[in-house]
């Protein structure tokens, strides 16, 4: 069996996050392990309080995994400090041999903040380096590059930019844009649109964990890089279609495996 790892944020309301990531892993039919680097109070409505793990146990839990365990891909989400990143990256640069997908996680839906302020440049400078892929929404890519984007054209030119900030990799999420949600992949040479159809609802609690968390099944699962985005992105559509309404804010993403073979998704 295959297996990915995903270096993250719990989730009290289990809708993102850890919990949003090893549901996704699940559903693909890989078995999922965690690094938990903050603990949040959350629920559908608000993130009530944020516990950031102690560095000395993050290192560890990523040591204890890698000197037992076969890690086939990393995907790594909220990491909210300097000091946090900086562990991950050394810990991981020492072992790096899987494909690592990277969620620049900022903001909760809700609108919590969930990285400070200071560490956008190290996040920058220690983990876009060391990443297959970074996966931004538009508020994140706008924080990485300094550019407002309004427009597809927009979307062009930060995907760009996030390239010569040294990614590999960028799949910027246009969900925050109005109209239909279209993700723009860049290899650095070629651009593709990864084309998407609405689904009017506002439970989209976890989507972008979601879909970053199924890249990094379905790259464990020797996918290339293109196919693995393609699968996620069908993936993510399924989830939020048929996405849960409960609680009274934003709702989550339905992660159930018999739901999707029946829909047909091809893992
Ligand atoms: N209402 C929606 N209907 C269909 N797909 C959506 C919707 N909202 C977002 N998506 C898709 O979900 C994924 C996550 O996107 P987005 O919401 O932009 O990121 P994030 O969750 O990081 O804010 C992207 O593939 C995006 O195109
Ligand atoms: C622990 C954790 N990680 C990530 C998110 C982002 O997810 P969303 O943007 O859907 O709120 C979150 N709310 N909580």
């Amino acid at each position: 069996m295959k297996t990915a790892l995903t270096i993250a944020g719990s989730d009290s309301g289990g809708g993102a996050g850890i919990q949003a990531d090893l549901k996704t892993f699940s559903a693909h039919g890989v078995f999922g392990m965690s690094v938990i680097t903050a603990v949040t109070a959350q629920n559908t409505k608000e993130v009530r309080g944020v516990q950031n793990i102690d560095v000395d146990i993050i290192r560890q839990q990523i040591e204890a995994i890698y000197d037992d365990l076969p890690v086939n891909a990393v995907k790594i989400g909220m990491l909210s400090s300097v000091e946090i990143i900086d562990t991950v990256s050394s810990s991981l640069k020492e072992r790096k041999s899987q494909p690592i997908v990277l969620d620049p996680v900022m903001i909760s839906k809700s609108g919590h903040s969930l990285l400070l302020p200071n560490a956008v440049k190290a996040l920058i400078e220690k983990l876009v380096p060391l990443a297959d892929i970074i996966t931004p929404n538009v508020p994140e890519a706008e924080e990485l590059t300094g550019i407002k984007i309004q427009t597809e054209e927009d979307m062009v030119t930060a995907c760009k930019k996030i390239c010569e900030l040294g990614a590999a990799n960028v799949l910027l999420k246009g969900g925050h844009l109005e109209g239909e949600p279209h993700d723009l992949f860049f290899n650095g040479e070629n651009i593709h649109w990864f084309k998407g159809k609405r689904v009017h609802t506002k439970n989209t609690h976890g989507t972008g964990c979601t879909l970053s968390s199924a890249i990094a099944a379905n790259l464990a699962k020797e996918n290339d890089l293109y196919t693995a985005v393609k699968k996620a992105k069908q993936y993510i559509s399924m989830a939020i279609t048929h996405s849960l309404d409960i609680g009274k804010g934003h709702g989550p993403t339905h992660h159930f495996y018999e739901l999707y073979q029946k829909a047909g998704y091809q893992q």
